[in-house]
């Protein structure tokens, strides 16, 4: 088997296509395939020269916490044809890759599982997660505030998603830079109708809000369908805007339901109902994060608490290992090589998994995953990893 860089569109498509047992329509194919980067983009040939498996890569930036903003290589199309699966064509793919992201000088690479346990081994952790819940329209009556931030203020003005693409773009730039999780969207995605709804073609109302003073800083991406009103995403710059555009989505009148497919984690929502039960929040993991270069890493996130933890950390898909010991101070880390005995060991797919802090240590030492050489190490390692907010993508690629 020989893996080559591939800039055949037509071979790389007609394959991975075969590989999911799909025939995308042009229409399809003209939004996100029109957004692939050839030059990133591996084709595994079998030994007679056919194609058999397919990987590709977006130039993605990762927000991380403390409004970093770090390059990621955001992998997509992994395809083996059904003929030559579980014989090595995806790891061969997957070293390929990783040699690729590392040769770039990027430290991140980033996924979407289609299945949650293909990549673990390969040094892949769940590092965001999103939650779907289904509001009925009749337990929908927000509660009256107690206080807070959070109150609907501004204006939401109507719109069709082919009359706002400029002004969405704008709004969801502001929104990802002090998102941690979020991954940038590039223009050619919105330009190219690339992607799900908003991003893609598919026909959409957008209810935008503006604040007090007239500035967009929020949008809801939806469409009714049936009895059932569903929402794409909502973006928001702040609670207010949150706010306001939950409360427009769940007035809708003639629905039964109002589905919101992506909420973030730690949302208001469902305290905001004057019924909690109205709708109960089902989560689900979704970007999946992997650390190419361990103190880049660490040092190039933001931090909240002060502390120091010494990390021995494995990694068997590159057969790599390192003993590190972070130290944080002032919201800056330092993190150098050491032969201390360490507070935690770990493999590098848990390590992506609490590193935007969307999943914490402690959860990972009780699954019996991390080791905790003490018993202050959990304690510590969740305050020390913690994010300002809790971690959220919703972009889809
Ligand atoms: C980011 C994305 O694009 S997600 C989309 C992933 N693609 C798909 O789901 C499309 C349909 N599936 C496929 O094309 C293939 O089954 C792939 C790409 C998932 C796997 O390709 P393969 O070439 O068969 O994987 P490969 O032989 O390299 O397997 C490596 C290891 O992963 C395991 N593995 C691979 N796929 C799966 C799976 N679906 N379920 C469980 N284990 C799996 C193998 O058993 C093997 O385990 P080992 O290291 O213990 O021996």
């Amino acid at each position: 088997m020989e893996i080559r860089h591939n800039n055949d569109y037509e071979l790389f498509f007609s394959t991975v296509q075969a590989a999911f047992g799909r025939y995308w329509t042009d229409s399809a194919g003209s939004g996100i395939l029109g957004a692939f980067e050839s030059e990133r983009s591996l084709i595994a040939h079998a030994a007679d020269g056919k194609p058999v498996g397919t990987t590709g890569a977006y130039s993605f930036d990762l927000t991380l916490p403390g409004d970093v903003l770090s390059p990621a290589a955001g992998v997509t199309a992994v395809g083996v044809l059904p003929t030559h699966r579980r014989q090595g064509v995806l790891r061969a793919m997957m070293q390929e890759h990783l040699a690729d992201v590392r040769a770039r000088g990027e430290f991140l690479s980033v996924l979407l599982c289609s299945e949650a346990v293909i990549y673990r081994r390969f040094g892949y952790g769940p590092a965001t997660y999103t939650e779907r819940m289904t509001v009925e329209r009749h337990r929908s009556a927000f509660a009256a505030p107690r206080g807070g931030t959070a109150v609907a203020t501004g204006s939401v003005e109507l719109l069709r998603r082919v009359d706002c693409a400029e002004l969405l773009e704008e709004i969801y730039d502001r929104y990802r830079r002090t998102q941690p999780g979020a991954l940038s969207r590039p223009h050619r995605w919105w330009a190219l109708g690339a992607g799900h709804p908003p991003t893609g073609p598919e026909p959409r109302y957008l209810a935008v809000h503006r604040d007090a003073e007239g500035t967009a800083d929020g949008y809801a991406s939806y469409l009714v369908n049936g009895d059932t009103l569903t929402v794409d995403e909502v973006i928001a710059v702040d609670d207010a805007a949150f706010t306001s555009l939950t409360q427009y989505l769940l007035g809708h009148d003639l629905v039964k339901k109002i589905e919101f497919k992506h909420l973030p984690p730690g949302n208001p929502l469902r305290w905001q109902l004057a019924d909690l039960r109205a709708g109960e929040p089902a989560e689900t993991d979704w970007l999946w994060v992997r650390l190419l270069d361990i103190p880049r890493a660490l040092t190039t996130r933001g931090w909240f608490t002060d502390g120091s933890l010494v990390l021995d950390v494995t990694d068997p898909f590159l057969e790599e290992h390192g003993r590190y010991r972070l130290t944080v101070r002032d919201g800056k880390a330092e993190c150098v090589r050491t032969d201390l005995a360490p507070d935690l060991s770990l493999d590098v797919s848990d390590l992506g998994s609490i590193y935007l802090g969307g999943t914490l240590p402690s959860v990972l030492i009780r699954a019996g995953h991390i080791q905790a050489h003490h018993g202050e190490a959990p304690g510590l390692a969740d305050a020390l990893f913690r994010s300002d907010r809790a971690p959220h993508c919703v972009h889809w690629f």
